[in-house]
């Protein structure tokens, strides 16, 4: 499948080549028209900020701070709701206080956030009781609903899908910088039912020394502006080239090509062929980057992704987002951080502890255990010890909200809870205590790394 985008195609070399996992728009000319439309509205970040992230993440490269990336694995455009995005946004910033404070390390926030409309599939067509459909892609392509009419890709969900960004986007900024994230507000992060949960009276404890040493700085006559806001941005897969080239845009400083959909965007395990057009997309703008790295990684080609995706060995511009599963990671992530780190390349290491350990429970739930998640996780720290490299940072599906999607925790989730609030549109995401406990754990292994 090629991308179809016929707008601006001056630059766009990947438009020609091979692109996995794009969906099959029935109406090229009503895409024609909604990539035209796309194509006219304005950028959803500036470049400048997207130059900002990347100074960030070379400060996590060099080993100085620690990457936290998290959210949603689908977003879903009937839940652009202002609890919805203040959940996430909370839950968000409570993990990043626990990393601050309990391991004494700066974090970058970055949200999968504000764009993560899009799924790659393992399989084109699902079959429920007879019956087989088109997969659902994500909202940006067709309909979770299991109808014909709903699973019929539409492209005007391209543009839907940039609205439901920017007010995302639009509140996730007002949140930031207007009050709410001010870090004296780190008892108002703990309300409702995550405040009872282990986790929830753990972090109280932490906010209260937190409260404690504000107020002593503050007799000191210290009261930082840093203090009130938060440097917060947004990233996404970017999967569906026809949405991520339309919203590709020239910076008139520089003249250099951006993706003005988010901050900073990363190619998936399914779409990273170095023949194909995500890689030769990423290669061309000038965002930060991720590379999700699965268990069949050769060395190989992750030398070859850095080749291609940074190529001037520039700290900050390539993260590497390994997601190997728990039972692997030990095996297998030794020998890539050596030889890349043998290469000379300065590549941020960064953790997903999720896509390698899904399971269909016994209920047909597609679940995770916590267990794996923390297990991985911890495996990822026991590699860079050894080796003397850096763990950079952790990358976790995640929601706000009191979901029953993965397993186990402090506040346990049982197998024989999972239907009771199972509202993933793809995979299955920490609940708000299970992410609060991972953040302790993760900072807990932090400070003995
Ligand atoms: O989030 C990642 C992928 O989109 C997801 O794991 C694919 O799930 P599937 O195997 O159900 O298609
Ligand atoms: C699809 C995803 O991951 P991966 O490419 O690692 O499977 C994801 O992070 O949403």
């Amino acid at each position: 499948m090629t991308v179809n985008v016929d707008t601006q195609t001056q630059d766009f070399s990947w438009l020609s080549l091979p692109a996995a996992q794009q969906p099959e728009w029935p109406d090229s000319e009503a895409l024609r028209k909604v990539l035209a439309d796309l194509a006219s509205y304005p950028p959803l970040v500036f470049a400048g900020e997207c130059d900002q992230l990347r100074a960030r993440l070379a400060a996590v490269a060099r080993g100085e701070a620690f990457l936290l990336q998290g959210g949603d694995c689908a977003e879903a455009f009937d839940a652009v709701s202002a609890d919805h995005i203040r959940n996430k946004l909370k839950t968000l910033l409570q993990m990043a206080v626990v990393l601050t404070y309990a391991a004494s390390v700066p974090v970058v926030k970055v949200g999968r956030i504000a764009g993560q409309y899009s799924k790659p599939r393992s399989k084109s067509t699902e079959t429920r009781d007879g019956v087989t459909l088109p997969v659902y892609r994500g909202d940006s392509v067709n309909g979770f609903d299991f109808t014909p009419e709903s699973r019929i890709p539409d492209p005007e969900r391209l543009k839907r899908m940039y609205h439901a960004s920017a007010s995302t986007l639009n509140l996730v900024r007002a949140f930031t910088t207007g009050g709410y994230a001010d870090l004296r507000q780190v008892h108002a992060w703990n309300q409702d039912f995550v405040r009872n949960s282990p986790s929830g009276q753990r972090y109280e404890r932490l906010a209260k020394e937190i409260d404690n040493a504000l107020a002593f700085m503050h007799a000191c006559g210290i009261d930082p502006e840093e203090f009130r806001t938060v440097e917060f941005y947004a990233s996404h897969e970017a999967l569906v080239l026809d949405y991520e080239t339309a919203l590709t845009r020239t910076d008139s400083r520089t003249g250099n090509l951006y993706d003005v959909s988010g901050h900073m965007v990363w190619i998936g395990e399914r779409t990273r062929q170095l023949d194909h057009a995500h890689i030769e997309f990423a290669s061309r703008i000038r965002n930060p980057l991720g590379v999700k790295l699965g268990p069949t990684t050769t060395v190989d080609e992750a030398l070859t992704l850095i080749d291609r995706l940074d190529p001037d060995r520039e700290p900050g511009r390539l993260s590497f987002i390994t997601r190997m599963g728990a039972g692997k990671i030990r095996d297998l992530l030794p020998n890539l951080v050596e030889k890349v780190t043998a290469s000379g390349a300065q590549v941020a290491w960064i953790c997903d502890p999720m896509h390698g350990n899904t399971f269909e429970a016994s209920s047909g739930h597609k679940t995770r255990r916590f267990d794996d998640v923390l297990d991985e996780v911890k495996g990822f720290f026991e590699v860079h010890r050894a080796l003397g490299t850096h763990p950079g940072g952790i990358h976790v599906e995640l929601t706000g909200d009191d979901v029953t999607e993965c397993v186990g925790g402090g506040d346990e989730v049982f197998v024989d809870d999972l239907h009771t609030r199972y509202e993933t549109a793809c995979d299955p995401r920490l609940n708000r205590s299970q992410s609060l406990d991972l953040a302790f754990l993760v900072a807990e292994m932090y400070r003995g790394a």
